[in-house]
């Protein structure tokens, strides 16, 4: 298998036979010094050991103090999608005339989720790194000073692990669960729980409206969650998208039966019989949430979405002169700014650039390229921060380009896709922009794939350039469409090339036809005066 092929950060679900965890951890315990240290064996920690090792002959490990795959494989990405598949294809059916169908197993569904994240289970990851020569090594690692880690073996013993060359911080993020009086004490799910779930509560509170809170509650009350209310602040759900993604997916929810309680948070809950019963099961007995209004919610089980925490805080970035606890500040090259020396470096979640997984193996084969390449820079780099022989910035492998398409899909009913900049960030960034907006319901693509089809598609526009600089697309079947977008972004097409990129009929992507059309007779009108 390819790293590409394996389960998580992509693929199969399959654990790869012949792994075997304990005769390779044996096999790299004495050894202590490698060219490249990744500290944390995310997805994106693996592609960063990759390409940092494939094809220059350096030598990478991974230190993993869990599971090599990292959240995504098994408390994310992977377990979501499994579950929230099975309520969009029972929806989409149910919107076709002549068909019917229901969620008619919860258990089995839980069941192929269980598959897809390998039951927990690292052995197919593992055996991938050690295919393709990365020395996999278990335990806690944190800096202690330049190149090195101080390593905690899951048997509390310590040592020191060297890089020659470079450390790649890919250490993650943790749930954030707000200082809200009784709400730790009342061990709410966090983003772990939900994805785990093995009890399908009859009540749940949700707090926060981002992505994991919309995504949760659509596969909550697809599963069978009889009650189920959403608190957010503000007035909109998804905030971070263009408004109207957030005003569809409301309409979603409510009218598959959630409360959305908008414009309020959670001030105080109680739950008197706490238990800590596991990951993924009921955490006690009832739990009251009292909101800002003073309003009371009882419910079985309070789901906390509130953004993500680095998971910096205990890393031993003190030992290198950084702070603790905060995202850590990268250049284009992913290097840790502040450190002398260009051997730092940090992907995913914890650089707070996109928390997603596309854009931290992004940054992964950046900084794996990055390292290749300054290692053949011909600089000793254990000559203690002498970077004089070093590639120059311009000569490197830069992840500026890739940032400008950040593509995600949010994977609620209808989905949201978008790339590049929101309307608003485009001009906060102070572009001089252009909008056309364009009702994915007139499409003959999108009335074949459901008779009430709700959508809607945006392009922002710089005038300088007269390129798209960001695209949304909410709506059955637009998932796919963010990756044509994102090629127009990244590659800068100018509008007069894009009126050559014909869409087939009868198709969703068709709306880039319309959205050029509408955009066409705005400035034809225009310039009629
Ligand atoms: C519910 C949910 C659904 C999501 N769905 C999607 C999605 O569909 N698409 C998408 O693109 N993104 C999604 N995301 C976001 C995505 O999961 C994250 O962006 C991604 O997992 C971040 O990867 P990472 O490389 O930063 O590290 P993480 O996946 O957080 O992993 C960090 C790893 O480092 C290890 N570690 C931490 N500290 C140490 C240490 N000191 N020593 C050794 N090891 C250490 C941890 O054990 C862990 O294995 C989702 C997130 C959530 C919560
Ligand atoms: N499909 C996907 O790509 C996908 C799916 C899930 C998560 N993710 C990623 O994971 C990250 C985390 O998702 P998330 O939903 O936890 O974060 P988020 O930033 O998307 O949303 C956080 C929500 O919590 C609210 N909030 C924050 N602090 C609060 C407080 N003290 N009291 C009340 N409400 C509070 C915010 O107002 C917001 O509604 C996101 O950046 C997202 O990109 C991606």
């Amino acid at each position: 298998m390819t790293s590409e092929d394996r389960s998580l950060d992509g693929g199969t679900a399959a654990i790869a036979p012949g792994s075997d965890r304990a005769e390779f951890d044996r096999s790299s315990s004495d050894r202590a010094e490698w060219d490249v240290i990744v500290l944390g064996g995310a997805a994106a920690g693996e592609n960063a050991a990759q390409y940092a090792s494939q094809f220059s002959g350096l030598t990478s490990v991974l230190v993993e103090a869990s599971l090599v795959g990292g959240e995504c494989s098994y408390w994310a990405c992977m377990p979501s999608k499994s579950l929230l598949r099975p309520v969009e294809v029972v929806d989409a059916a149910n919107h076709l005339s002549g068909v019917a169908a229901s969620l008619a197993d919860p258990q089995a569904v839980l069941a192929r989720r269980d598959e897809v994240i390998n039951r927990l289970d690292d052995a197919s990851q593992v055996k991938w790194a050690t295919d393709n020569g990365i020395d996999v090594v278990r335990g806690y690692g944190r800096l202690a000073g330049e190149r090195t880690i101080e390593l905690t073996a899951p048997d509390g013993s310590t040592r020191l692990l060297h890089a020659r060359h470079a450390v790649v911080v890919d250490t993650g993020s943790s749930p954030s669960v707000p200082a809200t009086p009784g709400l730790r004490e009342a061990l709410p799910w966090t983003s772990r729980d939900v994805t785990n779930l093995h009890e399908i509560p009859r009540r749940v509170v949700i707090l926060g409206g981002g992505v994991v809170a919309c995504e949760a509650a659509t596969w909550l009350r697809g599963l069978g969650v009889a009650e189920l209310t959403v608190v957010y602040r503000g007035d909109g759900l998804l905030t971070n998208q263009e408004p109207f993604a957030g005003e569809l997916v409301a309409d979603g929810l409510r009218d598959s039966g959630v409360q959305l309680r908008p414009g309020r948070t959670v001030s105080a809950v109680a739950r008197p019989d706490v238990r800590d019963t596991g990951t993924g099961l009921v955490h006690g007995g009832e739990v009251r949430v009292t909101l800002d209004d003073g309003s009371v919610i009882t419910a079985d089980e309070i789901v906390v979405a509130a953004g993500r925490t680095p998971n910096t805080g205990d890393i031993g970035l003190e030992t290198v002169g950084l702070p603790t606890g905060g995202f850590l500040d990268v250049d284009d090259q992913q290097t840790v700014r502040g450190v002398d020396g260009s051997w730092l470096y940090a992907i995913g979640d914890v650089c707070g650039k996109a928390l997603l997984t596309h854009m931290g193996k992004y940054q992964a084969r950046i900084a794996g390229e990055v390292i290749a390449a300054r290692a053949a820079g011909g600089a000793d780099p254990a000559g203690a921060g002498n970077t004089t022989d070093l590639p120059s910035a311009t000569d490197l492998p830069s992840a500026a380009a890739g940032h400008l398409g950040l593509p995600q899909v949010t994977f609620t009913n209808p989905e949201v896709g978008s790339a590049g900049m929101t309307e608003r960030r485009a001009r906060e960034a102070g572009l001089d922009v252009e909008t056309v907006e364009h009702d994915l319901a007139a499409l003959a693509g999108t009335y074949v794939l459901r008779e009430d089809y709700r959508g809607r598609s945006k392009l922002v526009i710089d005038r300088a350039t007269d390129t798209v600089v960001g695209a949304t697309f909410v709506g059955t079947g637009t998932a796919e469409l963010v990756h044509s977008a994102t090629v127009a972004i990244v590659a800068k097409v100018p509008l007069s090339t894009l009126w050559h990129v014909v869409p087939s009929y009868p198709t969703v992507s068709e709306t880039w036809l319309r959205l050029l059309e509408s955009l066409r007779a705005t400035r034809h009108a225009a310039a009629k005066g």
